[in-house]
């Protein structure tokens, strides 16, 4: 095994992934996430990019290949260990929102932050912050269920930011917004983890989205095909780059 380098929070090498069905998803892809970067994973749909997330966030076990989290292996841990490193290190936005029907907004925005041990009211002012941030603060006591579909991806955005994970996996987070809607929950997404260091991991094949990016990584059929950077471009919260298969 070759040591990952020492300032990439993630590093992955050669990794290959079959879905259960025979369905190749990732073919050798070799990747580094630097600490506190923003990295737009581009490509079109089924190029592999909600895969590549999944194994590198330790949801799905690759067939072949390395994952470094911090210097420690991933790939050679268990699930138990895998299930604790998601839950302490990681935080993961889906595309479609998912909130536990039962408890209210804020409940459900405080859930990691007590599922890794944080009493209950300081979880509800950490949580209580971060929905105020994203523009649902109002909608603290009521449940998902009477959510419209953009307040409750808001809610799980602010649910993902709450713990403050070192590493996020944003998986197109802003998918169920309205076109409006998004360049705002894209920029307070932005500054919430330039603020506090969160590196972050941003499946999406929307330009727009990716220009937000320190950097992009393009996939066409399970493979990484290169990438080109851009200028910085001064209005921009990130830098652009865009990518040209070879
Ligand atoms: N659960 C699954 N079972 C079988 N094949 C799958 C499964 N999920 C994805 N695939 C296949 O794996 C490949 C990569 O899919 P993946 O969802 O990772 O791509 P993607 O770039 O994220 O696409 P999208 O933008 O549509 O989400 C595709 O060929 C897809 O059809």
């Amino acid at each position: 095994m070759v040591a990952p380098p020492d300032n990439d929070v993630l590093w992955a090498r050669a990794l290959h992934y079959q879905h259960p069905d025979g369905s190749p998803a990732l073919c050798g892809v070799s990747l580094g996430v630097r600490e506190g970067e923003i990295l737009a994973v581009t490509g079109p749909r089924g190029s592999g990019k909600s895969t590549l997330l999944s194994c590198l966030s330790g949801l799905l076990r690759p067939r072949d290949g390395e994952i470094w989290f911090n210097s420690v292996p991933v790939h050679t841990m268990g699930p138990v260990v895998r299930e604790r490193l998601r839950r302490e290190r990681f935080a993961w936005i889906d595309p479609a929102p998912v909130l536990v029907p039962e408890l209210n907004v804020w409940e459900n925005a405080a859930l990691p932050l007590m599922l890794r041990g944080a009493g209950r009211r300081q979880a509800k002012t950490v949580a209580l912050e971060w929905l105020e941030r994203l523009d649902v603060g109002d909608c603290a006591r009521r449940h998902p269920q009477t959510l419209r579909q953009a307040e409750r991806q808001r809610v799980c955005i602010a649910r993902a930011l709450a713990p403050a994970p070192t590493v996020l996996f944003a998986d197109e987070p802003t998918a169920p917004l309205h076109h409006a809607d998004r360049g705002h929950v894209l920029r307070t997404l932005t500054t919430a983890v330039r603020s506090h260091g969160i590196t972050v991991v941003l499946a999406t094949h929307d330009a727009a989205t990716a220009a937000l990016a320190d950097r992009t990584v393009a996939l066409l059929d399970g493979r990484c095909v290169s990438t080109v950077h851009l200028p910085p471009v001064p209005e921009a919260e990130g830098r652009a780059a865009c990518s040209l298969s070879v």
